[in-house]
């Protein structure tokens, strides 16, 4: 099994490379992290050398407040992503390593509202993804323009039911998450959303009560009397009040724990049974493993994304961590379908991301 080498792949100087004695490199330092968390005992976690991996991450600190990918490689939002993602989940994370960081991602949120990897490139799901997350994980969301950014993702969803990455390209699995998180992540940040909306909480308090007097669309209908469900729309004022208020945020190294714990107060912005049917249906193999379309072969890549995006789908509809979906919720037989939830910040197994917080937030 590849991760019983994963120690070995761990850099002198701190990092992890593609595999042992090849250059530390920040997207396998993610995938290595991430993949410790999974294996989940003490030997997998007890062989992070935190120390050095935080003055790996300084090292690829660059001027322009963003990261790169490795000595001498690029700048991008995947890098400021994967090395804040390990920094906040290694509880290694501090003020010098996200300096600046926020400028960088906010200059490379373009004209359609998603993100691009750099400045000026076109807006994709991936970086989208990245550059989300990482501002959710340093307390500056409310930086970016969130209007924009569902006016962009809405659109997103193909007729197939699966995600494209861009605007006029073909949808692919892997999407799935990428853009399905972003609107999981979404569904979490009401109150940024209603602050950049410019209502206030009583202004969205009426329009809750406007909406439920008219008539009721399917969706409205899907949640009606399901007490575990989201609020057709926004209950402020109540729960999440003061959430993303600088008075108020929680300390850096708490974001990804706060965050998870916000209830839902918005419904999904995709259609998740028909995103569910397209994992399932089509990226699918018979024999096992899912692929980017139909025609494509599948690959380990696909196959993660795949199954973290028909989670994030399947649990999108839930309105707190941990309280599983409803059997209508879950295309497909629900015993055998119905998959783990991921952190929708770190794309680990909730449980898992819960033991190594207990670990690395004692240390
Ligand atoms: C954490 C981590 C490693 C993040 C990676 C994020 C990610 C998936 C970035 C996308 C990269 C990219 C430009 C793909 C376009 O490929 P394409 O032109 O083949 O695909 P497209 O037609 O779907 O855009
Ligand atoms: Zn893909």
């Amino acid at each position: 099994m590849c991760c019983l080498r994963l120690p070995s792949s761990q850099d002198k100087d701190g990092g992890y490379g593609g595999g042992p004695g090849q250059m530390p490199h920040l997207a396998t330092t993610y995938a290595a992290v991430n993949s410790l968390i999974t294996l989940g005992k003490p030997e997998a976690l007890s062989s992070i050398n935190r120390e050095k991996l935080y003055t790996f991450l300084l090292r690829m600190k660059d001027a322009s407040g963003g990261f790169r990918m490795h000595d001498g490689g690029e700048v991008d939002v995947r890098a400021c992503y994967t090395a804040i993602s390990v920094a906040n989940i290694l509880n290694i994370v501090d003020d010098e390593l996200i300096h600046g960081v926020g400028n960088y991602i906010l200059s490379c949120q373009t004209y359609e509202g998603g993100i691009a990897g750099e400045p000026g490139s076109e807006a994709h799901g991936g970086y989208t993804f990245c550059g989300l997350a990482a501002m959710i994980l340093i307390n500056e969301v409310n930086r970016l323009d969130l209007l924009g950014l569902i006016d962009w993702v809405v659109f997103r969803q193909g007729v197939e039911g699966g995600f494209q990455g861009r605007t006029n390209k073909l949808v692919d699995g892997c999407y799935s998450f990428w853009q399905g998180a972003v609107v999981f992540l979404i569904q979490r940040l009401n109150l940024v959303v209603h602050e950049q909306l410019g209502l206030s909480n009583d202004l969205s308090t009426e329009s809750a009560d406007d909406s439920s007097e008219s008539e009721l669309s399917d969706e409205e209908e899907h949640l009606e009397g399901t007490s575990s469900h989201v609020q057709e729309t926004f209950p402020l004022g109540q729960e999440g009040a003061g959430q993303d208020n600088a008075s108020d945020s929680p300390k850096i190294a708490d974001t990804g724990h706060e965050f998870i714990n916000r209830p839902i107060a918005m419904r999904p912005l995709f259609d998740s049974m028909y995103l569910q049917q397209y994992v399932l249906l089509c990226s699918q193999i018979e024999v096992g493993g899912f692929r980017d379309k139909p025609g494509k072969g599948r690959d380990y890549y696909h196959t993660c994304y795949c199954l973290s995006g028909l989670s994030i789908a399947q649990y999108s509809w839930t309105d707190e961590a941990d309280s599983p979906p409803l059997p209508r919720d879950v295309f497909g037989p629900y015993s055998k379908c119905l998959l783990e939830q991921v952190h929708p910040l770190f794309n680990v197994e909730l449980d898992r991301y819960y033991e190594a917080r207990k670990y690395f937030s004692g240390l």
